[in-house]
């Protein structure tokens, strides 16, 4: 059986990114850049008034000294006078400094009568004014390629006069459950139905993180259904399966796949849960094929798929997974051949200490309820030794 690592970098080495799109900045979070974002105009494009007050040249600023008001200048509208000695100019936040003037001072702090203002404190040259550019220039590299934007990027990129930006386009993925026990939530159910929890899960996850995941109907445990079924993948830049991954007499995946060109890269890995794991080529398209059992459908796409949509968005992915030190909250025994990742929560400890991880008893692979009230998965090595509580432990934190 493979190992978890091994497995993880031969599903990303025979991936590539899918593509790039343009899209609206006002449609571009979450997205990854795939250009850089250059600023197309300075900001701010020219020096204005942080405040509401005058404009004056700081020559003339003497408490007790009066001013005449040549003009104003709301922002949006510059006035092309120039400030002379003895003058200022009335403006607001926002508003262009005219010609002349070097600084400006609030209205709180002067007194107006008329067309003078006489002034009730001093000043520092230059104060209260933000400089063109002062946050960036025209020209300046203000975002890389490879970013995942956030909504400040999404700003940033607004006020850099960007109204459109390249991405990597969003990979199409379909989540093809197979069963013949399976059904639709809400759906008329046998005594013996199992509702599709594991697909509207993995396709919950796969949208989060950024995939353009699409739910297939569901396939029987049969090779036309199954064949049936196959035709979607044309479309796809990765097709996961669940279910139908096993040895038992209708687990058809393997076989119903295989006239439709499937190359089995992989199936069967050293992992708990997960171990019927699989992965190949559908045609042209990638394949994962996921258990059935909805929690090992989980921790794999954690594991594997996501690493999977994250290349394919064009984000590299290592081999080794970015796992966290806890403290172990109970004892564990001794493992055996397949790397476990046991679900957990998670108590937080002050004075940056790290967190208590403590397994759940029940480890089965097809409890939702402690799959939902887990924080992280420890993760335990091939036959690792028996663990006592309060030692370290390794955890993956869970979306
Ligand atoms: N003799 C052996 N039996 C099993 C082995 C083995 O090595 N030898 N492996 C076990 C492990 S580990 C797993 S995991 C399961 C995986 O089997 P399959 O991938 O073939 O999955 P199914 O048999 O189709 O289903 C298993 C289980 O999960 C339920 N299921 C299936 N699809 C969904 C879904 N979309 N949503 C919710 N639940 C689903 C299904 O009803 C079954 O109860 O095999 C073990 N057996
Ligand atoms: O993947 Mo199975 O769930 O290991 O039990």
């Amino acid at each position: 059986m493979l190992d978890v690592a091994v497995a993880r970098a031969r599903i990303l080495e025979k991936l590539s990114p899918c593509g790039l799109e343009t899209v609206s900045v006002a449609h571009a979070c979450g997205r990854v850049l795939a250009a850089p974002v250059v600023a197309r105009l300075s900001n701010p494009p020219v020096s204005v008034s942080s405040m509401d007050g005058y404009a004056v040249r700081i020559d003339d600023v003497q408490e007790g000294a009066t001013l005449d008001i040549i003009g104003e200048a709301p922002a949006g509208h510059p006035s092309s006078l120039t400030v002379k000695k003895g003058q200022c100019m009335r403006l607001f936040t926002g508003s262009q400094i005219p010609a002349g003037a070097d600084t400006v001072l609030i209205q709180e702090n002067m007194r107006r009568d008329g067309n003078a203002v006489t002034l009730l404190s001093g000043g520092k040259a230059g104060q209260f004014i933000r400089k063109q550019g002062q946050d960036f220039q025209k020209g300046e590299t203000l975002l890389s390629a490879g970013k995942v934007l956030t909504a400040r990027d999404i700003g940033l990129a607004a006020a850099a006069g960007h109204v459109w930006l390249t991405v990597s386009r969003r990979p199409r993925v379909g989540i093809l459950a197979t069963g013949d026990e399976i059904v639709l939530p809400g759906d008329p159910a046998q005594p013996d139905s199992i509702v599709n929890s594991g697909a509207f899960m993995v396709t919950a996850f796969l949208r989060s993180i950024g995939a353009e995941a699409v739910l297939l109907p569901v396939a029987r445990d049969n090779v036309e259904s199954l064949s049936t079924a196959i035709a979607q993948a044309d479309h796809l830049d990765l097709l996961v399966t669940i279910g139908g991954a096993s040895v038992g007499t209708y687990d058809l995946v393997r076989e119903a796949f295989k006239p439709h060109g499937l190359n089995l890269d992989f199936w069967k890995i050293a992992m708990r849960p997960g171990r019927p794991l699989m992965s190949g080529q559908l045609g042209k398209t990638p394949m994962i094929g996921l258990p059935g059992n909805p929690v090992a459908a989980m921790v794999c796409s954690v594991v594997f798929v996501a690493a999977a949509v994250r290349t394919l968005m064009g984000l590299p992915q290592g081999a080794e997974l970015e796992t966290e030190t806890a403290i172990l909250g109970a004892d564990l025994k001794e493992n055996d051949q397949r790397q476990d990742f046991l679900r957990s929560t998670l108590r937080s400890q002050p004075d940056g200490q790290p967190p208590i991880a403590t397994p759940f008893a029940s480890q089965d692979s097809a409890q939702m309820n402690i799959l939902a009230q887990s924080d992280a998965l420890i993760i335990r090595a091939p036959h690792a030794p028996p663990q006592k509580a309060g030692t370290l432990c390794r955890i993956l934190r869970l979306p």
